[in-house]
């Protein structure tokens, strides 16, 4: 079932073009990530898919209600001063009206041994889970995370993705803005890509991993420029990387030739980002 399609729509802020003929959909299950860096244009989405904003040129059509079936992760943990766990569940509960879920909640979040503590005793990582819990309540067909696991240990972000896996399982659309491709890349299934307001890649984890990959540690500078130059290809942190469709026999054999040590692996959502938003390495390459 489709949940959302954007169709050709365009923001405009004071005289600037926020975003420009965004046109995607979302189907209902899916986990799909909204890729893009500061000011590309992520927040006035989300803000548009709540019905928080108003377009100024084409259609959003939704399959749900932004009130009631929509739960939200912001980035910051706000809750009522001086309550405990289960009071803030409760008192948001309350808000929306819904069905009693708050022990299942408190279970599935693993907060019910800290459900009787004041919530600013809470660890980092047990306040964003209690946002998740927030966001639960009202058992929502499309959830909203707005940078996760932003300040949570390594442990912390497990056990949150975790849950967002058996969240997975239960027909809910996921929908998640993050800086963390890592975390992207191990738990999305879809990963759009903006670009000063414009989608230029929408593209599905098993698309991604039927390009391969030539990854060079470390390579000399006679290396990168010649690579480059024949088949493309972008440095990042001292290692050169380039891209499937440049991978060749006649690239393999130079390689060996020269004595340059390589790896093959499948393409991940850091090399889909550095071919979008990183100037190609040095040299020209070459038209083929
Ligand atoms: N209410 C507003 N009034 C004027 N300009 C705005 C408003 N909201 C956003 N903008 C501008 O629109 C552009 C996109 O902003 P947006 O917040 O959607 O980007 P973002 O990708 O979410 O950024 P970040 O990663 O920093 O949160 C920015 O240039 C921003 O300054």
């Amino acid at each position: 079932m489709e949940l959302l399609q954007f169709n050709e729509v365009s923001k405009r802020f004071s005289k600037k073009n926020v975003l420009e003929n965004v046109s995607f959909t979302l189907q209902a299950n899916e986990c799909a990530a909204l890729i893009g860096p500061n000011g590309s244009g992520k927040s006035t989405i989300i803000n548009l898919m709540l019905d928080l904003l108003t377009p100024d040129g084409g259609s959003i059509k939704r399959n749900y209600r932004p009130t009631h079936d929509v739960g939200v992760m912001f980035q910051n943990d706000y809750f009522p001063e001086n309550l405990r766990v289960r009071e803030v569940l409760d008192l948001h509960q309350s808000y929306y009206g819904v069905k009693n879920l708050v022990d299942e909640i408190l279970q599935s979040t693993e907060l019910s041994s800290v459900a009787k503590s004041n919530v600013f005793s809470l660890s980092g990582g047990q306040k964003r889970r209690l946002s998740l819990a927030i966001a639960l309540l009202v058992a929502p067909k499309l959830l909203f995370l707005d940078e996760p696991t932003n300040g949570m240990d390594v442990q912390s972000r497990e056990l949150f993705w975790n849950q967002i896996q058996q969240l997975k399982k239960s027909e809910r659309t996921i929908f998640v803005t993050s800086h963390n491709l890592d975390e992207l890349n191990d738990y999305c299934d879809r990963f759009i890509f903006l670009k000063n307001g414009v989608i230029v890649k929408d593209i599905t984890k098993a698309e991604m991993r039927n390009e391969r990959m030539l990854v060079i540690a470390s390579p000399t500078p006679d290396t990168v420029h010649a690579v480059c130059r024949n088949y493309g290809g972008r440095m990042a942190e001292d290692i050169l990387f380039v891209p499937g469709a440049a991978v060749n026999d006649q690239l393999l054999s130079y390689l060996q030739e020269q004595q340059v040590n390589y790896a093959e692996r499948f393409k991940d959502v850091k090399d889909v980002y550095r071919e979008i938003y990183m100037q190609e390495g040095s040299g020209e390459k070459a038209s083929r």
